[in-house]
């Protein structure tokens, strides 16, 4: 329950004033629906009674009937003030969640991030955030409202009709339905997170299968991928029939108990008005009241369902969203850029032993340093180590005469930049790629970094900056995908650029003409690139070796 209570309270801020009029407004609708049900039930006896007695035309039935009316839309009007005010609170709310959702995953270390599947990231900014719309609007608020307009309902019987019919309406009105919930809550959880986790799994795994069509078809896998989604699909139906069950005989308990709190309001009421004690349109207060407030426990039975979810959604979020609070720390390196690199040694996860060699070099500004050695020797995790995404086994890694882990993030992003090697490209113009790196960029400058990286004519040929690519960049060859991504980076022109194999899929001249162009473009940077052609290596002013660790690592040995 504690991360529900934290993510209520995040939610909570910047719009308290709007769901403090909300729970007011909930409790004045509570209110005078009790106050309706109960004035007309008094009113209706007491103007029989008296017309029974003859004494009809005495009876003042212009105040009562048009308290009546007051009540009545005095109750509408505070309903839809009340779902105003909420409402559009938690749609900011929720917006500012997501957002900060968005940057807390994004800070996230870069090990958590990598097994972090794109499914998965989906999920947790769509599907959790909004299992989390209700746990004000349908849990907090309701339950509040609820409890305050019992409490005040028994309050004002135990006063008006007779301290019994406030004490029965207080136990099968609070106590109760108060007891109810929290079996059903404790029922309803496993299921809830079940049908939850099935959604997610149906919904993660029609994206792989999108996602790998062919591949699938080609294989002959696409059966036993349909198949796997239509399981989602029926384990999720299993869950959600058994949480209307579970909430069809909430439902029913809760009316069982309504039912019956009237039942003795009217057998209290009922003696006790003919021991003369109350008059018969006091008894009758009792009754009417104790139906109305059946409007106070409904929220129950609709909370019950959605609880689990909201539980594990708030679990899963609440270490990213309270993350962002965290002010960054680290400083700016002041001395020259000199990336140094000393006795540093790599163990990558699931593995015993380093990947290579202790290592040491030195990359200055201006200098192109190139990384070869076998595929798999360690090039690109070398990098990653470089940019302060991963930390060395053994070894220190200094940005500037400063230790790489007390840089701070905000400095190493915007002068540092880096081209995997699987670059990401996202839908839309070339414009929109390039600005990434650089929004405020003119379009001069957009272009001077696609001529850089020999890509301004083909750019220009297919439309120019506008030229929209479909989802992940599709729509360029891989070579023309790789250059975009390059300009990308020149953009930020960064003091340390780490390239991972740049020229993979081009020809031998273009890849030495973008060479030549990235460093025209960056006179001053440093350079360390994975590299494994001859143009890279050529290029490059030292290049060092990797050399893997001898023997086989006992993880990754097979007999
Ligand atoms: N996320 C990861 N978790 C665990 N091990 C990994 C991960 N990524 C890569 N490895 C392993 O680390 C080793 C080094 O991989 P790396 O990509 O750095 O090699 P590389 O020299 O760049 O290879 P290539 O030239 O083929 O690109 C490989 O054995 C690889 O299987």
């Amino acid at each position: 329950m504690r991360p529900l209570v934290s993510i209520a309270t995040l939610l909570l801020a910047g719009e308290r004033r709007a769901f403090v009029t909300g729970l007011a407004l909930t409790l004045t609708v509570l209110v005078m629906g009790a106050a309706l049900l109960g004035l007309s039930g008094w009113f209706i006896t007491a103007a029989a009674a008296a017309g029974l007695t003859g004494l009809g035309i005495l009876f003042n039935v212009f105040v009562p009937s048009a308290l009546v009316r007051l009540l009545a839309l005095g109750r509408t009007a505070a309903r839809y003030g009340e779902r105003i005010s909420t409402h559009d609170a938690t749609l900011r709310a929720l917006s500012r969640l997501r957002v900060r959702l968005l940057e807390g995953l994004l800070r996230a270390p870069y090990r958590q991030l990598e097994r972090l599947r794109a499914n998965a990231f989906l999920n947790r900014v769509t599907a959790d955030v909004e299992a989390l719309d209700g746990v004000l609007l349908r849990l907090i608020l309701p339950g509040l409202a609820g409890l305050a307009v019992v409490g005040l309902t028994a309050l004002a019987l135990a006063l008006l009709v007779h301290p019994a019919v406030g004490l029965v309406v207080a136990l099968g009105q609070g106590v109760l339905p108060t007891l109810l919930f929290l079996i059903g809550q404790g029922r309803a959880r496993p299921v809830s997170r079940r049908a939850e986790a099935a959604m997610q799994a149906l919904r993660s795994r029609l994206i792989d299968l999108i996602a790998a069509r062919s591949d699938l078809a080609m294989f002959g896998q696409l059966p036993a991928a349909i198949f796997h989604v239509n399981d989602a699909a029926i384990r999720h139906g299993m869950a959600r029939a058994g949480l209307d069950q579970i909430e069809r005989r909430t439902g029913f308990a809760l009316d069982l108990t309504g039912t019956a709190v009237t039942a003795l309001a009217l057998a209290i009421g009922g003696s006790l008005a003919q021991a003369g004690a109350i008059t018969p349109a006091q008894a009758a207060i009792g009754i009417f009241a104790s139906l109305a407030l059946g409007e106070a426990t409904a929220p129950i039975r609709r909370a019950l369902p959605e609880i689990g979810r909201m539980v594990q959604a708030a679990s899963r979020i609440t270490p990213a969203v309270t993350a962002v609070t965290a002010p960054a720390t680290g400083r700016a390196p002041t001395a020259s850029l000199l990336l140094r690199l000393e006795g540093v040694t790599v163990v990558r996860d699931g593995a015993e032993r380093p990947l290579f060699d202790p290592l040491s070099l030195d990359v200055a500004p201006g200098e192109t340093v190139a990384l070869t050695g076998p595929s798999g020797s360690g090039k690109s995790t070398l990098l990653l180590v470089a940019r302060g995404l991963l930390t060395p086994a053994t070894g220190r890694v200094t940005l500037g005469g400063m230790l790489l882990a007390d840089v701070s993030p905000d400095w190493l992003r915007d002068h540092v930049a880096m081209v995997p090697q699987r670059q990401a490209l996202i839908a839309g113009s070339v414009a929109e790629n390039l600005r990434l790196a650089a929004p405020g960029a003119d379009e001069t400058t957009l272009w001077q970094a696609l001529r850089a990286v020999q890509l301004a004519d083909t750019i220009t040929a297919r439309g120019g900056l506008s030229l929209r690519l479909g989802f992940r960049g599709t729509g360029l060859s891989g070579g023309e995908g790789r250059r975009l991504a390059l300009a990308r980076a020149l953009l930020c022109k960064p003091d340390l650029l780490l390239l991972d194999e740049p020229t993979e899929g081009l020809d031998g001249p273009t890849a030495t003409q973008v060479l030549h162009g990235l460093r025209a473009a960056l006179p001053g940077a440093a350079i360390l690139m994975a590299a494994h052609r001859p143009e890279e290596i050529a290029l490059a002013d030292r290049s060092l070796s990797l050399r893997p660790v001898a023997g086989p690592d006992k993880n990754n040995s097979h007999p």
